[in-house]
């Protein structure tokens, strides 16, 4: 996507450390109102890429523009346009969940009603407990709250529901559905494979500073490594079928067997597995090319 009003436009990125090379040439967009997931293994360089996009972070070589300003010159109204919530927080306050949120409110110019975003991250009952007596997951909701209260037109999110419940990842799950609707654009990293599914419209896989793949949620790796698989059961134990047309899979068991087979499943490979193919796939040819150059 070459798109010129693109809210994120990266190209051919490259940072390092002394003689470790953290990203190694990586170039996208992520469109205005886009819900982008950039997945990658730890150590990948998603943090150090998502830095460089907030402007807490120089970059080596390469282009950055974060809504059309270079983050290494991005100045005061231009950060108040962005919500952050960091991997880790250091939110640990002798202050309320309510007061915290009031005082961080004031920094922006067109921010949300504080009672709302408590309710929208789940913290209601806990509004006016402080933060240092929260619990891990409840300190990540405030994390959250920080990032989405000045209404932010980007929004960062690096490994947002770690440490959430599973109720309370649903719960994010909708707060972040509802800033789609109104049109926020998100640039999410996340492990949760799911997560990126329900949320994503296109992700982007990084390897060892590199970009491996990009696409829509639904497509990315090719057809190839979404070939559904028919599995059922018979008195010769468990059996699969690898097919592009499992209706006409399970069609042809169905009049052979005159009856529904046992423990009949038709499976869609999730993101998780094309996702996990598409990594190992790119570390195992970059041992081979390892082997090459030794
Ligand atoms: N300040 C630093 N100095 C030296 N090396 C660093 C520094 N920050 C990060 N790195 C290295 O750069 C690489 C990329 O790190 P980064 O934190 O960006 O990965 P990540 O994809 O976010 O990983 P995770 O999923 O574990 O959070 C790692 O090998 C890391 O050790």
């Amino acid at each position: 996507m070459t798109d010129s009003s693109a809210h994120v436009r990266v190209r051919d990125i490259r940072k390092t450390y002394g003689k470790f090379t953290a990203l190694d040439g990586v170039s996208f967009d992520v469109a205005r109102g886009e819900t982008f997931a950039l997945l990658g293994p730890n150590g990948a360089g998603k943090s150090t890429l998502i830095e460089i996009l907030e402007g807490y972070r120089d970059r080596t070589g390469g282009d950055v523009s974060v809504l059309g300003v270079d983050p290494q010159h991005g100045g005061l109204e231009w950060k108040a346009k962005l919500g952050i919530v960091l991997q880790s927080t250091g939110e640990s306050g002798n202050v309320t969940v309510h007061e915290q949120l009031t005082h961080f409110a004031r920094f922006y110019p067109n921010p949300r009603d504080v009672d709302e975003t408590i309710a929208a991250v789940g913290l209601t009952s806990k509004a006016k407990t402080r933060i240092k007596a929260l619990s891990g997951g409840q300190r990540r909701r405030v994390d959250v709250a920080l990032g989405v209260i000045g209404r932010p037109e980007l929004l960062f999110l690096d490994e947002p529901t770690t440490g959430f419940d599973p109720e309370a990842r649903h719960e994010f799950w909708e707060l972040i559905r509802e800033l789609k609707r109104e049109g926020t654009t998100i640039l999410l990293t996340t492990h949760y494979l799911d997560e990126a599914a329900q949320l994503g419209d296109r992700a982007g896989i990084i390897s060892a500073g590199r970009l491996i793949e990009i696409g829509e949620i639904n497509e990315i790796g090719g057809p190839a490594a979404r070939v559904p698989i028919v599995r059922w059961r018979d008195s010769g134990g468990l059996h699969e079928e690898r097919t592009s047309e499992p209706a006409h899979t399970v069609a042809a068991l169905f009049a052979r067997l005159g009856k529904e087979p046992d423990g009949l499943e038709v499976i869609r490979p999730s993101l998780e597995s094309v996702y996990l193919g598409l990594v190992s796939a790119a570390a195992a040819s970059a041992t081979d090319l390892a082997k090459e150059l030794a």
